[in-house]
């Protein structure tokens, strides 16, 4: 089965194009002030726009995914009307009454990270599943973290054996191209997400990290 991926964090046309060039089906692009890998919104704009053209350019299909942790109205209004997202990631807290408020009201495919300590944690998300596109299984960050995704923390991925899906998803978390053989092959993930662990300093995307991350996928 082929594997899909998506580099998240991505700050810089050539990192992108890289991605893209690697065989990347997602780029995400995020908008968290705390996070090494923030973006205004007309960097992110600008960065998808250039993204959007250069994947179109090559026939490629690869979507521009906005990151976002509990955004309000206002930011999303923004973010779809400026950044114009294939998709959004929602990474916070956001309810199910809150996640199908953003789809009724802004109409961009949705992802909804859940965050992954025990199986009852991937069970719970259930509910979500027929709100959003993707949901994405990410490990629950230690206690003492500044960023809900994005720190390199990984769950027990047989947490996801048998998991029933009736959405597609992302396994999420601590991914590097040493361990996403494995974790996929324990997760039975049709799609992997990582962000840290393809950098060589925090928020320092690393090319050829990428490149053999990809590499990796496409072997499994
Ligand atoms: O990457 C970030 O800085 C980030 C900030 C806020 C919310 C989500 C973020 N990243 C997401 O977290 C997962 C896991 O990250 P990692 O691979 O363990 O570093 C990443 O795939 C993003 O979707």
């Amino acid at each position: 089965m082929t594997i899909k991926a998506k580099i998240c964090g991505i700050r810089d046309d050539d990192t992108a194009r890289i991605a893209i060039d690697s065989g990347a089906n997602m780029l995400g692009f995020i908008s968290f002030p705390k996070s090494p890998r923030h973006l205004d919104i007309d960097q992110m704009a600008q960065l998808i726009a250039n993204a959007t053209t250069y994947t179109l350019h090559k026939g490629y299909d690869v979507k521009g995914v906005s990151v976002l942790v509990d955004p309000d109205d206002t930011l999303l209004e923004a973010i779809v009307t400026r950044a114009r997202p294939h998709l959004i990631q929602l990474h916070g807290h956001e309810t199910l009454e809150r996640v199908r408020h953003i789809r009724d009201r802004f109409k961009t495919p949705l992802i909804k990270a859940i965050s992954v300590e025990t199986r009852a944690d991937v069970l719970n998300a259930a509910p979500y599943e027929s709100v959003v596109d993707h949901l994405l299984f990410d490990a629950k960050p230690p206690k003492d973290a500044t960023l809900p995704g994005g720190v390199g923390a990984r769950f027990d991925w047989t947490l996801m054996e048998g998991y029933p899906a009736k959405a597609p998803w992302l396994l999420a978390g601590g991914l590097t191209p040493w361990n996403v053989a494995e974790a996929v092959s324990q997760a039975k993930a049709p799609m992997v997400d990582v962000s840290s662990g393809v950098e060589r300093a925090p928020g320092l995307k690393d090319p050829s990290l990428i490149s053999q991350f990809l590499k990796a996928v496409k072997a499994i």
